[in-house]
């Protein structure tokens, strides 16, 4: 049957993000990218697009992503490509995208397209956020976290030298396209950050799949065979189930911050330097320390947290701070951020730590005493 370039695939995956009026399809699978323009055309149509991305993605992909958009009609602004790394989620490089979208005049029915990894989704989802109090969105993840996690959920900010992600807004995109072919031009670091991700998953509530990942980790990695793509469809399942349940993080959203309230301090801590620390590095570092952290306090086996280093440094990951190159860091320099945590109320630290494996919890009022004190031997033992 010839099938027609806007209709998914037999072997797509589509994963519906119920969120009302505002749901949304996250579509899985092989030569997205050449259909991405009927795809898009499909759900916003008229809809004229701006392409955000990195220029690493940028001279790998976007000829192809207007390709597609021109076949398929969809007219396009020229795109806006900025430095590829952390420190492009900045205050200058939001006020460059917005200048963008205005100068070429997108109305709010129009689409800002982020093709990159999280941090072109993250800064131009915010721009897409704020221009004209809210244009329409697309997602077109290209590296594994992206796919995974920051493409989903409507997540989108810059850093401050305060802390990661400090300043943003809720907005969720109107399709995800997730191209897995566009991962074979990822480096081994990159894919590795984003398997930290898929991991947190397994780590937070689903046991069999961190089973699973423990069994089929070097499927993954190499792309061979179906295991990739199912690693991918089922995070963006987990993703999505827990976001349909809690959109702004009332409750049990704070649970995808697994590893993240250690993780974003060291982030902060070595200035957005993606040289030094890439998010999901941080996330893997943050992790590990959540499950020590929970051991230290007698809340979950140490075995556990064995495991779990294990398993993370066998995907080349960093387990503990002391890995991270440069110079050294400090305790109280993490605290700081840490105070600076959104998880924070009343002042109080929240922590996401764990009686086990995939029994993650939410923790309130955590003892800043205790965290600064577990901090400090992490960074010299
Ligand atoms: N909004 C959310 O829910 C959410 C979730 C997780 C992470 N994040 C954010 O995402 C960011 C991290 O995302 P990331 O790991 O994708 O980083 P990134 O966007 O910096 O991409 C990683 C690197 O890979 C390159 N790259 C991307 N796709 C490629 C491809 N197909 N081929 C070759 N190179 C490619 C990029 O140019 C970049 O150098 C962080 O800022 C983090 O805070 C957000
Ligand atoms: O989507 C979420 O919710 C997450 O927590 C996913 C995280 O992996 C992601 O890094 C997110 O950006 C962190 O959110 P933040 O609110 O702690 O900045
Ligand atoms: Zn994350």
């Amino acid at each position: 049957m010839n099938m027609g370039m806007g209709e998914a695939a037999a072997n797509d995956t589509t994963v519906r993000v119920a969120l009302g009026e505002r749901s949304y399809d996250v579509v899985i699978g092989s030569g997205l990218v050449e259909r991405a323009g009927r795809l898009l055309a499909e759900r916003l149509p008229g809809a004229r697009v701006v392409v955000v991305t990195d220029e690493t993605v940028a001279g790998l992909h976007l000829a192809r992503l207007e390709n597609a958009f021109a076949q398929a009609g969809v007219t396009m602004a020229a795109p806006a490509v900025l430095p590829a790394g952390e420190a492009t989620k900045s205050f200058d490089r939001l006020r460059e995208v917005v200048d963008h979208i205005l100068a070429a005049r997108l109305e709010r029915a129009d689409a800002v397209v982020a093709l990159g990894g999280g941090v072109i989704g993250d800064l131009s989802g915010f721009a897409a956020g704020i221009v004209r109090r809210g244009m329409a969105f697309v997602q077109v993840p290209t590296s594994l976290l992206a796919q995974v996690d920051s493409s989903v959920g409507g997540k989108t900010g810059i850093n401050s030298a305060h802390g990661k992600n400090l300043v943003g807004v809720f907005h969720q995109p109107a399709l995800v396209i997730a191209d897995t072919d566009i991962l074979d031009t990822l480096d081994a670091r990159q894919f590795a950050a984003g398997y930290a991700e898929v991991a947190k998953y397994g780590l937070i509530d689903r046991p069999d799949f961190f089973a699973w990942l423990e069994e089929n980790r070097e499927l993954v990695f190499s792309g061979h065979g179906e295991a990739r793509a199912r690693a991918i469809a089922e995070s963006c399942r987990a993703k999505a189930e827990v976001v349909a349940a809690d959109e702004r993080e009332s409750g049990r959203r704070a649970l995808l911050n697994l590893g993240h309230t250690f993780g974003h301090a060291l982030e902060a801590a070595t200035g957005y330097r993606s040289e030094r620390l890439v998010h999901g590095e941080a996330v893997s570092i943050g992790m590990a320390q959540a499950f020590r952290f929970s051991a230290h306090l007698g809340l979950c086996e140490s075995v556990d947290a064995e495991r779990v280093a294990a398993h993370l440094s066998a995907a080349g990951l960093p387990i503990s701070p002391r890995a991270i190159a440069g110079e050294p860091l400090d305790a109280d320099m993490l605290m700081a951020a840490i105070a600076q945590d959104k998880k924070v109320s009343h002042g109080r630290l929240t922590f996401i730590l764990v009686r086990g494996i995939g029994q993650a919890f939410i923790a309130k009022d955590v003892d800043p005493v205790a965290v600064r004190d577990f901090l400090r031997d992490e960074l010299s033992s």
